[in-house]
Parts: structure tokens; C-alpha cells; sequence
């Protein structure tokens, strides 16, 4: 029963929503690395629940680097990060204590620990601890960034809504990214912004909720990154993006759209370009064999609209094994996928960090901590 990943880096999550205080510890990490706590505070602002559009939970959530941080740089041994839960309103769960929620977490929770999980906000598996995973993605980024590797998300789809599409061409792709740094609703057409935020609010208006498609990208990755069969990038990025609660879909480059097309139309003709092997389209998301070409990668990752809604809805009364109808109440988040997108962003940062070090050794990290500065 654990929550925790990686091979050469490891990620071990701990806390639930209503308890004191929830967090990671990251081990494994390359020593030197510069922290910066205030763009990890620019990370965080991204999660942060605001307007309407967003659970009314309000929360402060600054990071507090208790260990493995010293004079600004982690130190190489275990960097532990705590966020303090402080505006819990656990009353909202004492009337619908035995009443599970359809699609969420109550129910098989409850059968895997026999009824000693803290139901409180979904306990462990509330949206609620994607908030450490933020905080050390943004040292994952900001490792992945001195390497010139850039990793950006966007709102691709909510219904029938969809964005402008990443671009192929990678200087336009660079510029798309550097677009989305500091939106909230993070679209690249400001209409499409415009109507997602409005599409949003109408369901939370009827007590409903909404779902849709964020689209990933990364640039800068070296060729030749991943390992055969099993830890195939796909896999270790699959993995991680799996983990997010209400992630119920990730897909490669065309993924899914591989299924109307011929080989003809789905092969990238591979050219070189300025000495460097690239290919002519990118299909494949930039991964073959398991293993990175040097191309751009793309990822979709489908979030399903949030299953704490104010309708009223079946369940059963797990006590008393009687029919009954829920009605919730509390704060909850009408849409999830414009605050997961920066825990995309920082989970994909952790597997690609995990697999370059994988790849390349601790060391290749150095040139990260300029000997004799500061
Ligand atoms: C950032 C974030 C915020 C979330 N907010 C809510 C919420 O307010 N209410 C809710 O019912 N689920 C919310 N969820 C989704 C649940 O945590 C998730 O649906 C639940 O753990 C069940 O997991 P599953 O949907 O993957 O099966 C949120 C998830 C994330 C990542
Ligand atoms: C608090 C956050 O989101 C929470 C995610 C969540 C869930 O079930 O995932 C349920 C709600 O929790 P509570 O009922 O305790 O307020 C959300 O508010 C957060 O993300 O910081």
C-alpha cells in the first residue's frame, strides 16, 4: 500500500485532505540543484482553486522545505516537502459518512481498508494531494529547464470546444509554451479561453460538472531516453499521469486517431536537419520503441468531469445496505482540468527527469551546480 514512484528518483506522497498536513519526499535527487521557492510559489498559484470555476476551498498552500535543502540548494539527501491543510470544513462528510459518492474514491476505499481510511474530502484521494506534487514538480521543471527542456500543457477540449492545436514547427512550438506560463485557464485562443470559462460556469450554475482533454508537449529531449519493454517513456509517463484522480485517459502523439489511418499516412519520414536526425511529421509524439527520437513529445491526458456533483444521485447506504438517494453538499471543483494541468506539467517533469538520470547518471546533472558560485 504505497504511494510512492521512481527508479532513480523516488516520489513518496503522505497526508489526506482534512488531516494536519500533506506532502512528499523526494529522494534520489542530484545534490546542487537551486531551489526557488518563489517560482515554486508561480507553480502553485497555477493549482490554486479561484473564481467560480474552481472549489471554494480556499488555501494558503505555501510549501515548507523541512529537509534536504541547504543555502538554497538541495543537499542530495531526502528533500522533504509539507503543505498545512488549514480551511478543512469535515462536517460536510459526517451526514454522507456511509453514503458513497458515485465515482469517487468512498466506496472502494472503504472495502480496501475495512473502513479506517479518513473519508474526510476524499482522505488520500482527494485532488487535495496533487498540491506536493506541484511543489516538487517545480524543481523537476526547473532541472529539466537549465537543460533546455520545456514542458507545457493546455486546455485541448471540453466538449465540442477545442483549442488551437500545438504547433508542429518547434520555434512556434516554444513560443506556445512560453504563452501558457502564466495563464490560469491555460488556452492558446483567447476565445476558446473564453468559452470553456463559460461552459464551466454554466454547469457549476446547475450544480453539474465538466471534463475534457488536456494536451501536453515537451522540447529539448535528447534522443535515445527510455528503457525497452516495460519502462518504454510511454509507460513511465502513463504511469505517473494515471495517478491523478479523474484521469481516466493518456495517449502518444496521434494515439487513439491511429486507428483511421494507413501506415502511408501515419509514418514519419525521417530527414536531417542542420546535421541532426529529425523526422518530417511527428505522429509517433516524438517516441519510438520506447525510446525518445529527439522529436517534440505530445500527450493527451483526459480528465473526467468531477464526480462531486449537487444533483441528487443513487447510492447506498453501506450501513443499513438500503437504496438511498445522495445529496451533497461542501465545496468541489465544477472542472478539474485547468488546475491539473500544472500536475501534468509536474509529473511529466518527474518521469523525464527519473529517465535522463536514468539514462545519463547522476552527474549529468552537474553542470546544474557551478562549483565555487555563491
Ligand atoms: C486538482 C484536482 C482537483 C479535484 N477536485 C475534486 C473535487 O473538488 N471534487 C471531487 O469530487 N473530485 C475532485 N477531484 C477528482 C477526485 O480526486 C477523483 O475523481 C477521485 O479521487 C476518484 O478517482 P478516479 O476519478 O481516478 O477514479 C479532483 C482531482 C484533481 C486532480
Ligand atoms: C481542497 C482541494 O480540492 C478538493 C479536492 C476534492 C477531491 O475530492 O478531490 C474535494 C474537495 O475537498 P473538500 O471537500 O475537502 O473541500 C476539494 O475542495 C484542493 O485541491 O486543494
Amino acid at each position: 500500500m504505497k504511494s510512492a514512484i521512481g527508479q532513480c528518483i523516488e516520489l513518496s506522497l503522505f497526508g489526506e485532505s482534512h488531516g494536519e498536513a500533506i506532502g512528499v519526499v523526494i529522494q534520489g535527487l542530484p545534490s546542487g540543484i537551486r531551489i526557488d521557492e518563489a517560482w515554486m510559489g508561480k507553480q502553485m498559484e497555477k493549482r490554486k482553486p479561484k473564481g467560480k470555476i474552481s472549489t471554494q476551498r480556499q488555501e494558503a498552500d505555501v510549501p515548507e522545505i523541512v529537509s534536504g535543502v541547504f543555502e538554497g540548494r538541495t543537499t542530495g539527501t531526502p528533500l522533504c516537502i509539507l503543505i498545512r491543510n488549514e480551511n478543512m470544513r469535515s462536517k460536510d462528510y459526517s451526514k454522507t459518512r456511509y453514503i458513497p459518492r458515485p465515482s469517487h474514491a468512498d466506496y472502494t476505499a472503504e472495502i480496501k481498508y475495512l473502513g479506517y481510511q479518513d473519508y474526510r474530502g476524499g482522505g488520500h484521494f482527494s485532488g487535495r494531494i496533487t498540491a506536493p506534487l506541484v511543489a516538487a514538480g517545480a524543481i523537476f521543471l526547473q532541472m529539466l529547464k537549465a537543460k533546455g527542456i520545456e514542458v507545457g500543457t493546455h486546455v485541448a477540449q471540453m466538449q465540442e470546444l477545442t483549442d488551437a492545436p500545438f504547433a508542429d514547427e518547434e520555434a512556434e512550438l516554444r513560443a506556445q509554451l512560453l504563452s501558457l506560463e502564466d495563464q490560469y485557464l491555460a488556452c492558446l485562443s483567447d476565445s476558446t479561453r473564453t468559452a470553456i470559462q463559460q461552459r464551466i460556469e454554466q454547469a457549476q450554475a446547475q450544480g453539474d460538472s465538466m471534463g475534457g482533454i488536456l494536451e501536453s508537449a515537451v522540447i529539448g529531449m535528447p534522443a535515445g531516453v527510455g528503457e525497452p519493454f516495460f519502462d518504454s517513456v510511454e509507460s513511465r509517463l502513463a504511469h505517473l499521469l494515471f495517478s491523478i484522480g479523474a484521469v481516466k485517459g493518456v495517449e502518444f502523439g496521434d494515439g487513439f486517431d491511429f486507428a483511421a489511418k494507413r501506415g502511408s499516412e501515419a509514418n514519419d519520414g525521417i530527414t536531417i536537419n542542420n546535421g541532426h536526425i529529425r523526422t518530417l511529421t511527428n505522429h509517433n509524439g516524438g517516441i519510438n520503441g520506447g525510446i525518445t527520437n529527439g522529436m517534440p513529445l505530445r500527450i493527451r491526458t483526459v480528465v473526467k468531469p468531477t464526480p462531486s456533483i449537487y444533483k441528487p444521485q443513487p447510492s447506498v447506504n453501506l450501513k443499513t445496505g438500503e437504496p438511498t438517494t445522495l445529496q451533497i453538499e461542501g465545496r468541489h471543483d465544477p472542472a478539474i482540468l485547468h488546475r491539473a494541468r500544472v500536475v501534468v506539467d509536474s509529473l511529466i517533469a518527474f518521469g523525464l527527469a527519473d529517465l535522463l538520470t536514468e539514462r545519463f547518471g547522476i552527474l549529468w546533472w552537474e553542470g546544474e551546480r557551478p562549483c565555487g558560485e555563491d
